[in-house]
């Protein structure tokens, strides 16, 4: 039988994995989701049609969800996870497993605001997900056995690639596939502007830059290597070569390693500050 899922919190990531399991067939009656504001509430259920798309203005809607879902989705920012978690402690069913898509909230903040033994998964999507090209790293917490694993694993797998992660990992993990989208559509803005200043139309050097990504995003689908791909662009002493020599020259890829370490060293930021520890200093830690 389908298994029914709330999205608490359905923002920018949750409509994402939402409207791309919709996509895949799963059906609108299975589908619960809540979000803050009445006319987001109004605006998903007309878009998606979706079984309840209540407001958290209304005091119960997050409890209500939580009590006819298999799958609980907690789609809020990391500093509201834990008050989400405790709202729907006690109307969660025991088998019900919770799945946060939050960064920087470890499974063990979540796990301690509900009941003993509930299982609860960690999971670090993209927005891609949307169109079913998603990646979403998963890791299962203390309750969560193999077969709960393996059922949230298959939700995700049918909007793209899940790969299995230790905890340890995730801030890494979301540094390059959780974030990675914004970096290349950053990439998309930043060809456009380039364009832009040879002369082209504004509109035009964004159709080119746009349509240009998504389609370099086709041919890297799979296990494509990148390098052999923009080899492949690059003749022998062509023009690509002397852009790439230029970015080379630049330090791009130091540029991108940096940008990665900021949003590291961010997520181990937040961690910490909702962990209540933000005050000690580092070296005491
Ligand atoms: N945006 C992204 O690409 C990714 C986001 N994430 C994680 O997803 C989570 C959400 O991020 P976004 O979707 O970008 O944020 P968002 O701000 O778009 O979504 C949060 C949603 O939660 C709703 N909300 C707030 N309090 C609520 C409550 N008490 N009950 C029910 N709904 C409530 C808001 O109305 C909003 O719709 C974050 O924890 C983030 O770390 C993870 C991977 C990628
Ligand atoms: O920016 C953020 O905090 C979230 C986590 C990974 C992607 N987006």
């Amino acid at each position: 039988m389908t298994a029914t899922i709330a999205f608490l919190g359905c923002g920018e990531m949750s409509e994402a994995i939402m409207a791309g399991l919709l996509d895949s067939g799963i059906p609108a009656d299975r589908v619960l989701a809540t979000v803050r504001s009445p006319e987001r509430a109004a605006l998903l259920a007309r878009r998606y049609a979706v079984s309840l798309a209540a407001s958290a203005e209304d005091s119960d809607a997050n409890a209500r969800a939580a009590a006819r879902a298999d799958v609980v989705v907690l789609g809020v920012k990391p500093d509201q996870i834990r008050g989400v978690a405790e709202e729907i402690a006690v109307s969660l069913r025991p088998d019900t497993v919770v799945v946060s898509v939050a960064g920087a909230i470890p499974l063990s903040t979540i796990e301690g605001a509900l009941p003993a033994g509930q299982p609860v998964v960690r999971a670090m999507p993209n927005t891609p997900v949307r169109a079913g090209f998603g990646v979403t790293a998963v890791v299962g917490g203390a309750h969560a056995s193999g077969e709960t694993l393996q059922r949230v694993s298959a939700l995700f797998a049918t909007v793209g690639l899940v790969v299995e992660v230790g905890e340890d990992q995730i801030d890494a993990v979301g540094t390059v596939s959780g974030s990675g989208p914004a970096y290349v559509f950053y990439l998309a803005e930043a060809m456009a502007e380039a364009g832009k200043r040879l002369g082209l139309p504004a509109d035009l050097a964004r159709t080119l830059a746009t349509h240009t990504v998504a389609g370099a995003g086709r041919l890297l689908d799979g296990d494509a290597d990148p390098a052999a791909l923009r080899r492949a662009v690059c003749s022998p002493n062509g023009s690509t070569e002397r852009a790439i020599a230029a970015f080379e020259e630049r330090g791009l890829r130091g540029v991108v390693a940096a940008g990665a370490a900021a949003a590291e060293a961010r997520a181990k930021e937040i961690t910490r500050q909702l962990a209540g520890d933000s005050a000690r200093p580092e070296g005491d830690r």
